[in-house]
């Protein structure tokens, strides 16, 4: 998939399919649009997801979201600031200029409310009526519903500030993940604790509050449950935010190995301990509960 990054110019593309919005998270309604530009590549279109204008911290990151996007076959990412000239762009000129011009769009999906251009003028609508004049269809989808609210990336947002991960997942329609590469701690976990990987998140990564969760750690080769603490560990004291987890039946060292940590259920609080022992009793404990967490799941 190729990645553009548009600052000031736009690329001049062949025939593509379009999708448009903002796309943080890639959830459930997401997806939706995403299938409906792939059903345009029998017709020889190449798909653009258009990313407008996304804020400074995301549910995936951007190299989270790319992986996302390639793997469901998405042919180029454009993502585009909200700056001054697209914020004053009339919808008509955005469609004219950069869709049809540049983008070379034939297809254009967006959903039923999805609002563009200078003052949201431009609407889907717009999109049908400039399309019959100027040569491309629209798909307008109908909004993906989770009972009587429609799935968004700010629903997404508020249930991940609860920890509510299993409804997170359900709107996302995959678990929610954290990426990275398996740095060494303070490797006290190795000699008075437990065996753990610390990964350290992207700063522009949304994180589920601080605490301890039941996890799927996903490497090249294996994939392992265990449990996870997300914080700054208050008994030692760090200065930055660690996801540190414990694989169940696991004692290798995995340091530098790349890791998809998924979250499956929020366990308790991260704390502070008054020793180092009492924190060991803790961590069995919800060793143990994570343990009986996933073997639930199996009935
Ligand atoms: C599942 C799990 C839960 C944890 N919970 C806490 C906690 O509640 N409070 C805390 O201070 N540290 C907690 N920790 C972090 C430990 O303090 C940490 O494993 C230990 O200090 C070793 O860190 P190191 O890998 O940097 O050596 C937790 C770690 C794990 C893996
Ligand atoms: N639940 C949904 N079902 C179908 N399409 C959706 C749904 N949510 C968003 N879309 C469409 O997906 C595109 C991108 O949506 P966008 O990320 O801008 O909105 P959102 O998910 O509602 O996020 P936010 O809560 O940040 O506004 C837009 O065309 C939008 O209309």
């Amino acid at each position: 998939m190729e990645y553009l990054k548009i600052d000031g110019e736009f690329p001049r593309l062949s025939k593509s399919a379009v999708t448009l919005g903002k796309f943080d998270g890639i959830h459930r309604g997401h997806q939706k649009l995403v299938e409906k530009i792939l059903e345009q590549k029998e017709k020889g279109l190449q798909t653009v997801l258009f990313s407008l204008g996304i804020g400074s911290q995301m549910i995936f990151t951007k190299d989270e979201r790319c992986q996302l996007l390639e793997k469901a076959g998405v042919d180029v990412l454009i993502e585009c600031p909200l700056d001054n000239r697209i914020r004053h762009m009339k919808a008509e000129t955005f469609v004219k200029e950069i869709l049809v011009g540049d983008l070379q769009a034939e297809h254009v999906a967006v959903g039923e409310d999805f609002r563009f251009g200078y003052e949201r003028k431009g609407t889907p609508q717009l999109l049908e009526t400039m399309g019959r004049k100027l040569g491309f269809t629209v798909d307008v989808v109908p909004k993906e519903m989770e009972g009587r609210r429609k799935i968004s990336s700010t629903f997404i947002r508020e249930e991940l500030k609860k920890g509510n991960m299993e409804k997170v997942n359900d709107l996302l329609g995959i678990p929610f993940f954290v990426d990275g590469v398996i740095e060494h701690g303070r490797g006290m976990g190795h000699k008075v604790l437990l065996p753990t990987t610390n990964i350290v998140p992207a700063k522009e990564k949304l994180m589920p509050p601080n605490g301890v969760y039941d996890t799927v750690s996903h490497f090249k080769d294996r994939t392992l449950c265990g449990i996870t603490n997300v914080g700054y560990k208050p008994t030692i004291g760090e200065k930055f935010l660690g996801v540190e987890t414990y694989l169940f039946d696991c004692e290798e060292d995995l340091y530098g190995e790349p890791c998809r940590v998924e979250f499956f259920h929020y366990s308790r609080p991260e704390k502070r301990f008054s020793s180092i022992e009492a924190l060991k009793q803790q961590l069995l404990k919800d060793a143990e509960k994570g343990k009986a967490y996933f073997h639930s799941l199996e009935k």
